[in-house]
């Protein structure tokens, strides 16, 4: 692609992309529907009532043109998008075929992108880095690294974005940022591009200039594009090839733009003069016209189609049985891609994980700073009790204090981000970046070692301080068990980052871990009523704890020195272990369970994530 040329902006700095430069050939793709209808469940009076919300609605969006999808709010122009794109399956009925043939769900996904109305895409990655992670986890592993850059560069060109490559994803404007979306899916050079409200939020030129580039994708690349709208100037109505409109979900008007006024006009429904025909159509659509004249426009509408050339009208099932295999586009003959193996893909998430995190430098040093700090005032605070049975309560404290705040460190660091990544998430998954698994690994590679580098900033500094045992097998066992019991509480918070909404999860998190730390500490297993034990075995905190406790006091401590008073009760460990019933700690077995307990609740969040991206 070396000897390509694009030309990047028209006199109204458009981008342009011309005819055949810049993909290799790609199947061009017809998409038609039949009969399809959107059912959901909602509750009203505290019944379950299904509510239709799209009623049987037929159309059909050609190849080489840009088609908007119009209506008044609420009519389903979303739903029907989310419909044809795959995004929303279940409940939804009728048959959509790609260029007459059925449409099989996994080819949909090898052809089609959908870009939704907010720009979920990377904030902190700059526009060419964005483009490079996504070409190396979209493209094949066979394609070489210069070809992946040069196609980058060509899209880049060609969607104006080449000025802003160095651009920081946050700075870019509303319109920068759209066409960003759209760049990253044009990587794949998909046949079918869907975008659920583009314009929505730009001024009138960056309107006019996403729009030009739409139109430009659509006729240079014979591209199937769809959109929704929403009212647009006369002007920008007119580049659209065909306006589908959507009533209380049912298909008003399908054809061009500029035969909207004359079709109405034919059933005697006339446009006042200097109006513009978008406006004159939705308020149609809301039946400012009357109500009879938009049901015979219902009713005439939805099973065919008006064409600009010939004005004559098909039943789409017609053309199916017709053309069969005889038409060139009716078999779609699409190669599996053949994407980067999981190992690719980690690396590849895990280098943009690890820009991202760079950049996002001040929660970084504030999560260290925090920690330093804690370590440092909670090891003021408990000076030396380590070392003294006059003060081994304090210590049990101390133990305490450290196990919950990097319990509550952990948990929290973790829990409101997800909710904030799941969306970008969910468009890369469902525009077939990656899969689930390389994904969580490459975010386990990232805060895994950064939760331990907090840990033993704030290890290091209370234990000196504390005056604990300056013994390397007793610091060890202390830190890898909490360290672990860190990990796991982590990955809790990512259980209810993934499972719980925000206002909830931080909420339900934090007061779980306190419940299940109170076991141990508080409250004796022999006081524990009955039925609550079954809370104390499977608290992950109760059993980090004992184990800190008996990291410090067991192993057949020596008899510990009673400084400043005549007489303490605890010199002998040994005794005060068995009083506090701590005396029965399995070190191997409780770091088995925490261990168990971070495993069960990633693959637990796994399968909450992997549920709900491909719920649909
Ligand atoms: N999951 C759902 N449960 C209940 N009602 C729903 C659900 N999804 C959509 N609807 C309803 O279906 C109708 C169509 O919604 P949709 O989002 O498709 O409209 P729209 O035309 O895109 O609107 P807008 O232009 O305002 O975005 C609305 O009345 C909406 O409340």
């Amino acid at each position: 692609m070396g000897d390509v040329k694009y030309q990047s902006e028209d006199n109204n700095n458009v981008p342009v992309v011309k005819k055949g430069q810049l993909f290799p050939k790609k199947a061009e793709v017809d998409l038609s529907f039949e009969n399809l209808t959107y059912t959901v469940s909602t509750f009203s009076h505290y019944k379950l009532v299904k509510k239709e919300i799209l009623h049987g609605i037929h159309g059909s969006f050609r190849s080489g043109q840009l088609t908007a999808i119009m209506g008044p709010s609420g009519s389903g122009k979303s739903t029907l998008l989310n419909v044809l794109a795959g995004y929303s399956t279940s409940g939804s009925s009728g048959s959509v075929y790609l260029n007459d043939a059925l449409r099989d769900e996994k080819q949909m996904a090898n052809i089609s992108c959908y870009i939704q109305q907010d720009d979920f895409v990377r904030e902190l990655l700059t526009v060419r880095e964005s483009m490079t992670v996504a070409a190396h986890l979209k493209l094949p592993t066979t394609m070489s690294t210069l070809s992946k850059v040069s196609l980058v560069d060509g899209i880049l060109e060609s969607l104006g974005l080449a000025i802003h490559e160095n651009t920081i994803v946050t700075r870019l404007s509303g319109g920068q940022k759209k066409r960003l979306s759209i760049a990253l899916e044009l990587i794949t050079n998909p046949s079918i591009l869907f975008l659920d409200e583009p314009t929505t939020g730009l001024d009138s030129l960056s309107c006019s200039q996403l729009v030009s580039m739409m139109v430009d994708l659509a006729h240079n690349q014979n591209r199937t594009i769809v959109c929704t709208l929403h009212q647009p100037t006369a002007l920008l109505f007119e580049k659209f090839d065909q306006v589908y409109v959507v009533t209380s979900g049912q298909c008003l008007y399908q054809g061009p733009p500029h035969l909207i006024i004359p079709y109405f006009a034919e059933r005697t429904i006339v446009c006042p003069p200097y109006h513009n025909p978008a406006d004159f159509l939705i308020e149609v659509a809301i039946g400012e016209y009357g109500t009879t004249g938009l049901k015979k426009l219902i009713d005439s509408a939805p099973k065919y189609i008006y064409t600009n050339d010939q004005h004559h009208c098909h039943k789409i099932s017609d053309t199916y049985q017709k053309n069969n295999s005889t038409d060139e586009k009716s078999s779609i003959n699409i190669k599996q891609v053949n994407r980067p193996p999981s190992y690719l893909q980690i690396y590849h998430l895990y280098l943009r994980n690890i820009i991202m995190y760079k950049r996002n430098k001040l929660n970084l040093q504030l999560r260290i700073i925090a920690h330093l700090l804690i370590g440092l005032i909670f090891g003021y605070l408990y000076r030396d009790v380590g070392d003294d049975a006059s003060t081994i309560l304090s210590n049990m404290v101390f133990i305490y204090g450290t196990n919950l705040f990097l319990v509550y460190t952990g948990q929290m660091a973790v829990i409101v981000s997800f909710p904030l990544e799941y969306k970008v998430l969910k468009r890369e998954h469902f525009n077939g970046w990656f899969t689930l698994f390389p994904y969580m690994i490459s975010i386990l590679l990232v805060e895994i070692p950064f939760q331990i580098l907090c840990c033993l900033v704030y290890i290091i500094p209370s234990y000196v301080l504390t005056g604990q045992p300056m013994e390397l097998m007793r610091f060890s066992y202390f830190t890898i068990f909490l360290v672990v019991t860190s990990l796991t509480s982590q990955s809790t918070g990512f259980l209810c980052g993934a499972g719980l909404p925000v206002k909830i999860s931080v909420f339900i998190g934090p007061v779980f871990v306190v419940l299940l730390s109170v076991f141990g500490f508080a409250i004796r297993l022999r006081d524990t009523p009955t039925i609550y034990i079954w809370v104390h075995y499977f608290s992950f905190v109760r059993s980090s704890y004992q184990s800190l406790v008996y990291s410090l006091y067991g192993f057949d401590r020596n008899v510990l020195p009673c400084k400043d008073e005549m007489y303490c009760h605890y010199k002998n460990p040994t005794k005060f272990l068995s009083e506090m019933e701590f005396d029965q700690v399995h070190m191997n077995f409780e770091f088995l369970y925490i261990c168990s307990v971070f495993l069960c609740t990633y693959v637990l969040t796994t399968t909450v994530i992997w549920y709900r991206l491909n719920k649909r």
